[in-house]
Formats: structure tokens, C-alpha cells, sequence
């Protein structure tokens, strides 16, 4: 796990742990004994620490989080490199990052290639960085540095941490070689000064002003989330404790987040992201096996909000974009929305008014369905309507060449009826981008039962490659986000219908730590889209949405969205909504009498007498309705894995990532009292099917299975 060779008077200590050399106890113990070998020969005069393969080692193994961690830790390696009485340098290539950089940090000399990155990105997985780097950062770089870089636990490329006196040098080449070249030139040469223990934090003297300035930063952007404010914490023991008691403290610290429920979900959330690529068809083709399709040219059907965000996002990642519309106008409408969505990420700084510009100039534009004989992949993103998309997607089929892929970004329909309509089921799949498309990261992708795993892996590499974080589901009304989102959204109508106040709702969750509550929400997404949606489906049923409506279809029902849209009052665009806006557009809101007016005549009208609503149950209803249907989505196997969930909500919906996402949250509170609260509402709410428990959740509350072997228990259900 550790390799050691030596070129003349150089030693060289390799780690070689892939694929990113995470510094695993073996790795630890083979630094620690080899450092002691370079020591003991005397013909060592200095020594070089690298990394094997794609990368410097970048952090502690994670999978070791959770057990009690064995000597020598890497504090241990750290001091024996500053007793080693040889100068040690740090070659850097790939990322140096967590432990990694802490053990940079304890050498005497770092030195980078120029595309390498460095960072201590333990906060993002609810920890401090206890290795040292909280005393060893600020003492090289300064507090204000340190405070960033670890509260934030951004990674800086070399030419900056090299600004910062993290780096050394950045050099170019081999970074072996050019690790041994340094080491020749200071071997013999004296390197006490590089010591950083013996340091003191630059900047000590403002600890105070700059301590608050990132305080209130972090609670700005925090909600709730602990380890950047123990990350802080860490940092000013540089200053107000010895090095070696500082480390101590730290390490105390460390050992506390680590057993926290927010630390366990972040760690799970890091593993849950890189799961989801390792997808699995009930077919039985898979991520291993099956190859995507080599895709260059890609046609986005309609032009609205939809169909823009979606060729941003596509031009932007060097994709080729040919934008139709079903007339001229609709489309240079279009048009202009692609370039005023380019301005603003050059304004984003998302990138250069140069790659805009190349991006730009990729979009064409056609009325002409014909012109998409030739393309490889077409993205359908007309209104939801069922017959239309069928009918396009009949049409695209005579046009496209066979072995064209045809996805649809349908947020709700089902992808085998749309299937249906062509003679080529197998590339028909399922590409429901988030609003704004070109911003929000998630790609839920669906597939059909005659959906071929050629399809499923195009997709999911073509949401690779165009910076999304793609998950693979199956279908079903609402597929998982908005299945799941449904019940949430009627439960806070139900809330206000009973008592509360949308305002109320919406503090409540941001409380929790949701980027924006559902009345929020509502005024934001604008409210004629699921108007006219309730309208079509009251229509299908030979039924009309009146006044008074409180079952529909034999579920309970709330109207009160629907007499606000009679008001015309859809949210931000119209100036009004649950909120009122300074004007259209705008995002200034204030609450609007008018509003509580209209909800206090709602309750009069069904003779309903307001009730005080508490905090827990406006979470409970809000968040266990969601996860029950989380239960019976993986019941169902239309998503294969909690974890494919829970990525969908922190990408989808900004589900706090310190929670996990919701089916982690929901183990961390424990599955038999969800259970029991999703009774105590079915009792209460019986004409809310949403309510009636999951089997699958039942069976579990029983057994409290961890999360990792839910779907295998589903498996044998
Ligand atoms: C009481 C004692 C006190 C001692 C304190 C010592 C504490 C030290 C703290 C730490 O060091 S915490 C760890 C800090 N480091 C990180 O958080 C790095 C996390 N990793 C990443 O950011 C990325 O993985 C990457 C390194 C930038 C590489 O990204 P890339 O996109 O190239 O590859 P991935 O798909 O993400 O990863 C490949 C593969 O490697 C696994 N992996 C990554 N990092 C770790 C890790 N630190 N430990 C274990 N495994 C790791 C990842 O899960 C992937 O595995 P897979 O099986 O292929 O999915």
C-alpha cells in the first residue's frame, strides 16, 4: 500500500492505495515505517512523499469512520516527518486534499502541477479537520484563509494555493522527478523555519472581527448545519491553545462530530452520490455492461422554459443544439431566452463570455420536424399532454434514423404509452430536467419496461457529461420527485385549511433547513400550471373544480388553490399569489391580507374552526407523507435503492444534505416512530390515501434493518 524506493540521496515514499489513496490504517502504518527507514539510512539526505496513480492520497478512508481508530493516526505520521531531521517535500498531483493535505502540511516543502487542487473538505462531511490542518493552515496561510478554506471546504487549484504560500512551487512534468529535483536542491540545506508548528497564525490579532465575519456568513448559508461553526472553533485554538493542546482539543471535537447524526448523513450522502451511477435494470442489464450510444447531435423539442434551460445546459457542455418550435415567433422567442440565459451565467461567472459566445453560436433553429432526420438524440419538452407528446413522438419516429434515442421530459406522464407511439420502445426514455434546467442539477431519468439498457446508459452519460447528476428510476405517475412532492404539497394545503398560515408552513420548513417553503415554492413554480392540470383531470373525470370541493375523486380535497388562480393570482409572475410580489417578477414578497382573508372564508364556508397547528406536526405532515410514499416507491421498485431517493431530493428539491435526504432522515429518527406517526395520521386523515402506511416501511419498523439492506429486504417481500 506503500511503496519506497531510492534515486541517489532521495527517498521516495509512494502511497499506493487506489483508486485515490485514502490513507487506510495499512497506509498509515506503511508511511509511518517508511518514514522511519528513510530516517535510519544515511544515505537519505531528503525525502519525497507522492502518490500512486491518479492522485496525492486525498483524506482519511471513510469507510473506517465509525470504528476507533487505530495508531498511528495522522498526526502521528505528521510528527514523525517534522522529527525526521531530513527534509520532506510534498509532491502533489490530482487533489491533496483532507488528511492528505495535512500530511503536506506537516513536510517541509510542498510542490504542486498545475492542475492539481488542495483542500480540507472535512466539513462537508460534518467534520473538522483533526489531523492538524486546523493548526497547521492558519499558521501557513493566515486565519482569514483558513476560515474559508476549511468552513467551506472549497479545494483551490495550485496557482492559488501557491498565492497563499500553501504550495511551494508549481511545477510542470513529472511530479516524481520533479519532487526529486526539489529534494536535491534543499537536501543539506537547513528547513527548521518550515516547520509550521513552530509558527505563529498570521493574523492572530484579528481573530475576533475575522471569527464574526465568518459566523454570520455561516449562519446565512447554513440552516442548521453544525460542523462549519466547529470548524471555526478548531481554527481559533491555533490561536488561544499551544499547538500540541490545540490538536488535542481538535481531535476531542472530531471525536464528537463524528458520532453526530449529521456527520453519519453527510458520509452517507457522499456514498450515496457515487452509488447512483451503479444503476441496475429489472431486465437485468446494468451500468457494467451496458455501453452508450456515442452521441454528437442533439435536438431539444419546444422552446418554453423547459426546452431553453435544457439547450443551456446542452451548449454549454459543448453539445451541438438544433432548438424546433411549431412556428417562427415561438421560436425567436426561444432564441432570445438561450441568449439571455448564456449573459447571465457569463454574469454567474459560470463561464466566459467566450465560451458563450462558442456556445452560441452551436444553436440552430428549425419549424421544420423533418430537419431532425440526422440527429442522434432528441429531448422532447412540450406541454404535458399526453396525445401531444404521442403524436411527436409518432412523427420523430418516421423521421430520426433508427438508431436515434428519443426522450421525453415528461415530469409525470408515463414513458411506455409514450413508448407506444413508435415502433422503437427500446430508445424511448424518460429525461425530467429540474427548473431552471440550466442550473439545477438533477436529471431524473425513467425508463420503460421495453426501455434497452443501451438507452438507460446514454442518458445517464449524457447527464454525466453535461455536469447533472442523473438518476434512474422507473415509471410511474410522478415518477419519484414529484410522486413524492404530491402528498407534501396537499398537506400544506390541508395545514392552512385547518388553522396555520402559509407563512407559518414556510418558516417551519426553512427552519428544518428547506431552501424555500411550499407556499414558496408555489408563487415561484406559478400556480396555472397545476390549475390547469387539476382542471384537465377534473374534466377527464366528467367533473368540474367548484368552491366547496372537498373530496375529489374520493380523496379529500382543498380548493383553496384553486380559488386563489380564479383570482388570477398565479404567484411571482403575476405580482400575487400566497404571497404579494412589489410587482411582476418580482421576488420581494410580503404577506398579503387579502390572502388571510380568503383563507379565513374558505374555513367559514366549509365550517371549518381554525386550530392551533404546532411546529412538529406541520414537519410530521409535511415530511412523513413524502416519506411514506418514499416507502412505497421502493416497494414498488420504481427506485431501486433509498439512496437513489434521497440524491433525487438533495438535487431536486435542496433537501438539507446534513439530513441525508429523506429516507436517512427517516432512519435516523427511527422507522418504528415514523411508522406510528403515519398510522396516527391515517386514523385521522382516512380520505388521504397518501396516509394508508407502506408494507414495506411496516416490515421495517419491525426489524430496524440499516438503511444499506432496505432494498434487499424489499427484494424478498
Ligand atoms: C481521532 C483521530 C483524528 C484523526 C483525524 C484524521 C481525519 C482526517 C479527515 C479526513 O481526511 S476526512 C476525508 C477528507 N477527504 C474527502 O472528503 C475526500 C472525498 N473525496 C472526494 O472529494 C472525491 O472522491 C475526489 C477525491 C475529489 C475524487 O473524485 P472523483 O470524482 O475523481 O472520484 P469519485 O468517484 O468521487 O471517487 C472514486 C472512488 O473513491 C472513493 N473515495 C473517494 N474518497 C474517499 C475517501 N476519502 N475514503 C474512501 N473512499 C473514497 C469513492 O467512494 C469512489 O469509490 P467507488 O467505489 O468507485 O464509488
Amino acid at each position: 500500500m506503500v511503496d519506497y524506493w531510492r534515486q541517489g540521496s532521495v527517498a521516495v515514499i509512494a502511497v499506493n492505495n487506489p483508486p485515490v489513496n485514502a490513507l487506510s490504517y495499512n497506509v498509515r502504518v506503511g508511511l509511518y515505517n517508511n518514514l522511519d527507514k528513510a530516517a535510519n539510512d544515511r544515505d537519505v539526505l531528503a525525502v519525497v512523499i507522492c502518490g500512486k496513480g491518479r492522485t496525492f492520497p486525498v483524506g482519511a478512508d471513510i469507510h473506517e469512520f465509525g470504528q476507533i481508530p487505530k495508531e498511528p493516526w495522522i498526526t502521528d505520521v505528521g510528527r514523525k516527518i517534522e522529527s525526521l531531521g531530513k527534509p520532506v517535500i510534498a509532491a502533489i498531483h490530482g487533489t491533496g486534499l483532507g488528511g492528505g493535505l495535512e500530511i503536506a502540511l506537516f513536510c517541509h516543502y510542498r510542490i504542486a502541477l498545475p492542475n492539481a487542487r488542495v483542500g480540507l473538505p472535512e466539513v462537508l462531511i460534518g467534520l473538522l479537520p483533526a489531523g492538524g490542518g486546523a493548526q497547521l493552515l492558519p499558521r501557513l496561510a493566515g486565519i482569514q484563509v483558513a476560515m474559508e478554506m476549511i468552513t467551506t471546504g472549497r479545494q483551490l487549484p495550485a496557482s492559488e494555493a501557491a498565492k497563499y504560500n500553501i504550495i511551494d512551487k508549481v511545477v510542470s512534468g513529472d511530479i516524481v522527478k520533479e519532487g526529486i529535483e526539489f529534494a536535491l536542491r534543499v537536501q543539506n540545506k537547513p528547513f527548521q523555519d518550515k516547520i509550521l508548528r513552530y509558527r505563529s497564525p498570521h493574523g492572530k490579532d484579528s481573530l475576533q472581527p475575522i471569527t464574526e465575519a465568518v459566523l454570520r456568513k455561516i449562519k446565512m448559508r447554513s440552516r442548521g448545519f453544525y460542523a462549519p461553526v466547529w470548524c471555526v472553533r478548531s481554527i481559533a485554538n491555533s490561536v488561544k491553545l499551544p499547538f500540541e493542546e490545540g490538536l488535542a482539543q481538535n481531535r476531542i471535537m472530531f471525536q464528537q462530530m463524528q458520532l453526530s447524526g449529521q456527520a453519519k448523513a453527510l458520509q452517507y450522502a457522499f456514498f450515496a452520490e457515487r452509488s447512483i451511477s451503479k444503476w441496475k435494470l429489472p431486465c437485468g442489464g446494468n451500468f457494467a455492461t451496458a455501453v452508450p450510444r456515442k452521441i454528437k447531435t442533439i435536438s431539444v423539442i419546444g422552446a418554453g422554459t423547459m426546452g431553453t434551460g435544457i439547450t443551456v445546459a446542452l451548449l454549454s457542455a459543448g453539445f451541438p443544439v438544433l432548438l424546433v418550435e411549431q412556428n417562427k415567433r415561438f421560436l425567436m422567442k426561444g432564441v432570445q431566452t438561450v441568449q439571455s440565459l448564456l449573459e447571465g451565467g457569463v454574469k454567474r461567472r459560470k463561464f466566459t463570455a467566450e465560451q458563450a459566445k462558442m456556445a452560441s453560436s452551436s444553436l440552430t433553429t428549425t419549424v421544420d420536424l423533418q430537419a431532425l432526420n440526422s440527429v442522434d438524440l432528441v429531448i422532447e419538452a412540450v406541454f404535458e399532454t399526453l396525445s401531444l407528446k404521442e403524436d411527436i413522438f409518432s412523427k420523430l419516429d418516421k423521421i430520426c434514423k433508427p438508431e436515434a434515442i428519443l426522450c421525453s421530459n415528461t415530469s409525470y406522464l408515463n414513458i411506455d404509452k409514450i413508448a407506444a407511439s413508435t415502433r422503437r420502445p427500446d430508445k424511448v426514455v424518460g429525461t425530467h430536467f429540474f427548473s431552471p434546467a440550466h442550473i439545477m442539477r438533477l436529471m431524473e431519468n425513467i425508463y420503460g419496461c421495453k426501455t434497452s439498457p443501451e438507452t438507460v446508459a446514454t442518458v445517464m452519460d449524457l447527464g454525466k457529461r453535461i455536469g447533472k447528476v442523473p438518476v434512474l428510476v422507473g415509471t410511474c405517475p410522478g415518477f419519484c420527485a414529484n410522486r413524492m412532492n404530491r402528498p407534501q404539497s396537499e398537506e400544506a394545503l390541508f395545514l392552512v385549511e385547518e388553522g396555520a398560515q402559509p407563512e407559518q408552513i414556510d418558516q417551519v420548513l426553512e427552519d428544518f433547513g428547506m431552501p424555500m417553503g411550499p407556499f414558496k415554492v408555489r408563487d415561484l413554480a406559478g400556480g396555472d400550471i397545476g390549475w390547469r392540470s387539476r382542471k384537465d383531470a377534473a374534466l377527464h373525470l366528467g367533473l368540474t373544480l367548484s368552491y366547496d370541493l372537498q373530496f375529489f375523486n374520493g380523496e379529500r380535497y382543498c380548493s383553496l388553490a384553486d380559488k386563489l388562480c380564479e383570482l388570477g393570482r398565479f404567484g411571482q409572475k403575476t405580482g400575487s399569489g400566497w404571497y404579494s410580489y412589489d410587482k411582476p417578477g418580482s421576488k420581494q414578497l410580503s404577506i398579503d391580507e387579502d390572502v388571510t382573508k380568503l383563507i379565513q372564508n374558505h374555513r367559514d364556508s366549509l365550517g371549518i374552526k381554525p386550530r392551533k397547528i404546532t411546529t412538529q406536526e406541520i414537519q410530521e405532515r409535511f415530511l412523513f407523507s413524502g416519506i411514506n410514499e418514499g416507502f412505497k416507491i421502493l416497494e414498488e421498485g420504481i427506485a431501486a435503492r433509498p439512496e437513489d431517493i434521497d440524491i433525487i431530493w438533495l438535487y431536486g428539491f435542496g433537501f438539507p444534505r446534513h439530513y441525508g435526504g429523506p429516507m436517512f432522515y427517516a432512519s435516523q429518527i427511527g422507522l418504528k416512530r415514523v411508522y406510528d406517526r403515519i398510522c396516527h395520521y391515517h386514523e385521522l386523515f382516512p380520505y388521504s390515501s397518501h396516509w394508508m402506511p407502506s408494507k414495506l416501511l411496516q416490515k421495517l419498523s419491525i426489524q430496524e434493518v440499516p438503511i444499506g439492506q432496505w432494498a434487499e429486504l424489499h427484494s424478498k417481500l
